[in-house]
């Protein structure tokens, strides 16, 4: 059923980890160094293989010098991490293209991103600079910075772009090229630059430039579409997961049973339907695993994995659960104790996570799980901080009480109990509640008809969580503690 419009339309949330290249790229074959002799002018952007064992003090001699012929600040940001390609990183000059020099001798070349460029034939090479001071110098000055790597490439960019500019007077004339940027350094600099690190708003205390030593590089944009992974064909979902079959849907999301391939278990793998094209979107997406995310774990909350961005859609990796307590899923042959463990599961749920201040605000039967007898809240696509500081995003309206329809959100914590009162409602009675018409009015006033075969305890109770006055409704820790779960607990024993 669609939601009601909501406050923030829930179909813009719908929405990645960025993905590293690193992790991503298909590695070329380890090839032996074999260029010493012959690379001694490799352009800045011609990518060698660097072995584990190769001195970082000749990787770095190598960088500087082409520093200082190769107009870097004209490749805005390209990021070459030193410690980074030394420790992990095997860059094939074949796997990116490039010709072995940039700049072919005499050949005059227009600072264009024509990629026919980088199919030139490799021209006979200029002579290496011989300043062997000047580049010792460079390198102490880049030491100086290498306490972070990421730190160390925003040195090392910007004291090589600064050499350009100011020239040692003593050293052999550099010959300036021209602002020749090869397409491959392009997408070098795209899938170099790690993804950013935003926000979680659902944790206290997170600063967003603590988080991001690239921040003040960066757009004020999530833009994580450069690492979105599925443009070109490659899909992290399927590299990493055997689909089984398709387990659910909802009304933003398709969920899938999954083989991990690495480690071979079995995992639900949510992702959006509608690709998510714009920033808002994708934010607004991203607010479900971080939700999850700054929950952590607690048994009657679904497990969360991880999560990233491919083709523009949202991919979460959960626990897999056996199934959801929607009446078109589930057993109906439900008994008073069963309705009861469940319950008490899920009132345990929401003291954890409104303990952690976060509201789920679209309790349902389809988003509570069941998976090995345990239950499992799910879906928090629509979770928000109770302080009011995050926007609402109201769920379900079937099982929205009366003050979330008349946009007051004071009470956000019980506007899950009244849903989950809602929820054994409707599962109690084993019919679809409606989303309209005199049976919708009386469940906002508070009015349930009575429930055959059910204790007047268990009734009332469900009566006092759908309480029209959000402040006479239980707290989810008053729930958990009602005497009757206890019954439910030794119902439970005697079986
Ligand atoms: N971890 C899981 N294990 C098993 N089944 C799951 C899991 N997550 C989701 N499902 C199934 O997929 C369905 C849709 O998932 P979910 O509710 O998260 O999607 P949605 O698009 O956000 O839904 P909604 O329409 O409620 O907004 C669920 O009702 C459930 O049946
Ligand atoms: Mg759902």
């Amino acid at each position: 059923m669609k939601r009601k419009t909501l406050k923030r339309s829930r179909s813009e949330r719908d929405g990645m980890e960025g993905a590293t290249l690193t992790r991503h790229l298909p590695m070329p074959s380890l090839q032996h160094r074999q260029h010493k002799s012959s690379s001694s002018n490799l352009s800045h952007f011609q990518f060698r293989t660097v072995t584990v064992s190769e001195p970082l003090e000749e990787v770095k001699e190598e960088q500087q010098h082409h520093h200082s012929s190769f107009p870097l600040d004209d490749v805005v940001g390209v990021d070459l991490n030193i410690d980074e390609i030394e420790k992990d990183f095997i860059l094939s000059q074949d796997f990116f293209c490039t010709p072995d020099y940039i700049t072919p001798d005499g050949q005059q070349i227009c600072n264009t991103l024509d990629g026919n460029k980088e199919n030139i034939p490799c021209p006979k090479s200029p002579e290496k600079l011989k300043s062997a001071k000047s580049k010792k110098q460079r390198l102490g000055k880049i030491e100086g910075f290498a306490c972070h790597p990421q730190v160390t490439d925003i040195a090392l960019d910007a004291i090589c772009s600064d050499e350009l500019k100011t020239e040692n007077p003593f050293a052999a004339p550099v010959e300036k090229k021209q602002n020749y940027v090869p397409q491959s350094a392009v997408a070098l600099r795209c899938r170099v630059m790690p993804p950013p690190c935003i926000k979680n708003p659902y944790l206290e205390g997170a600063s967003e430039m603590d988080l991001d030593p690239l921040g003040s590089r960066r757009s004020k944009s999530i833009d994580f579409s450069p690492f979105a992974v599925g443009g070109d064909g490659f899909s992290r979902y399927r590299t990493d997961f055997h689909e089984i079959e398709q387990i659910g849907y909802g009304n933003f999301s398709r969920v899938f049973k999954a083989l991990k391939r690495i480690d071979g278990c079995m995992y639900a793998v949510k992702h959006s339907i509608r690709q998510l094209h714009q920033d808002t979107e994708r934010r607004q997406a991203l607010m479900e695993v971080q939700a999850l995310a700054a929950l952590g774990f607690h048994e009657n909350v679904v497990g969360y994995y991880t999560s990233w961005f491919e083709n523009e859609q949202l991919y979460i990796q959960m626990e897999l659960c056996d199934h959801s307590l929607s009446i078109r899923e589930s057993s109906p042959l439900f008994t008073e104790g069963d309705f009861l463990v469940a319950l008490h599961q899920i009132a345990k749920a929401l003291q954890f996570i409104h303990g952690r201040g976060i509201a789920h605000l679209d309790v349902k039967p389809e988003n509570i799980y069941v998976k090995n007898g345990v239950y499992k809240l799910g879906d928090f696509g629509c979770a928000t901080l109770i302080d009011g500081c995050l926007p609402v995003e109201e769920g379900d309206a079937r099982y929205m009480p009366p003050e979330i329809l008349n946009d007051k959100y004071e009470h956000l914590d019980k506007v899950d109990i009244f849903s989950l009162g809602a929820t054994f409602y409707e599962l109690v009675k084993g019919t679809p509640l409606p989303g309209s018409g005199p049976q919708f009015l009386n469940l906002r006033e508070g009015k349930i008809p009575l429930l055959p075969g059910h204790s007047m305890q268990f009734q009332n109770l469900l009566k006092v969580m759908v309480d029209p006055d959000p402040v006479r409704r239980p707290s989810a820790k008053e729930l958990v503690e009602n005497p009757i779960f206890e019954k439910a607990r030794c119902m439970a024993r005697g079986k």
